[in-house]
């Protein structure tokens, strides 16, 4: 059983999202936001290192490996960290329009569960856009990219300026961002919406 609540309904104003003409092409890796981002971070050792890559129009795909640091039941992937990775999908989105946002609401659907071992194949549009608010929907499928669906997602992300990282986040944190010597991930970070 699945349903859409009332937050995650475009408005009657919202209009189609357009691609940021210097997003990256179709099939070029995103890359990390972060190093140490849950999601997407190489440095982070029992995140889930999700890897990203751009679709057509704003859509992007990604592949998450289920591992034993990620269980809740014994053998089986915790929900939370599948929401993670939903998540972590949509909000990469975001880069596709050049637009720095946050998760304002995100609604999942568990409908098979997930292995350890899995590879969850996941893809992600931005379906609508009415002002700050971005709205998205996700599906991840295991045994393949055309695989049976295990979960799905539809979000609201909320555009913010930077200083909602650097007013909320932790001094050290900001600063160890800023002098990434990354300068994709610096910009990814740091670049606030033209
Ligand atoms: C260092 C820099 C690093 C940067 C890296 C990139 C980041 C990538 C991170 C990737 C990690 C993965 C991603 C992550 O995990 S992001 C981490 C998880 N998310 C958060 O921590 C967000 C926490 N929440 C907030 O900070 C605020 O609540 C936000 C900023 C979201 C809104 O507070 P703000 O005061 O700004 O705005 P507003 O309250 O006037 O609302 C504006 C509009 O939005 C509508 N609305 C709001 N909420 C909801 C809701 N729940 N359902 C339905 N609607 C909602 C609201 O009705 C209004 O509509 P309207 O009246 O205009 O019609």
């Amino acid at each position: 059983m699945s349903g859409t609540s009332s937050g995650l309904t475009p408005p009657a104003d919202a209009v189609a999202p357009v691609r940021h003409p210097d997003a990256p092409a179709p099939g070029e890796p995103l890359g990390a936001h972060y190093g140490q981002c849950f999601g997407c971070g190489g440095e982070q050792p029992h995140g889930l290192r999700l890897e990203a890559r751009a679709g057509d129009g704003v859509s992007v795909t990604a592949e998450f490996t289920v591992r034993p640091a990620h269980q809740g039941a014994p053998g089986l992937a915790h929900g939370g960290v599948l929401a993670t990775a939903l998540d972590e999908t949509l909000g990469s989105l975001n880069w596709l329009l050049r637009t720095i946002a946050v998760t304002g609401r995100l609604e999942t659907d568990f409908v098979r569960p997930v292995p350890v071992g899995t590879v969850l194949y996941l893809d992600a549009e931005v379906t609508a856009v009415a002002g700050r608010k971005i709205y998205s929907r996700a599906t991840g499928r295991i045994g393949g990219p055309e695989g049976p669906v295990a979960v799905r997602a539809e979000a609201l992300f909320i555009e913010v300026k930077v200083d909602h990282f650097t007013e909320h986040g932790r001094p050290q944190e900001i600063r160890a961002a800023m002098d990434d010597p990354d300068q994709l991930r610096r910009v990814r970070a740091f670049e606030v919406n033209p």
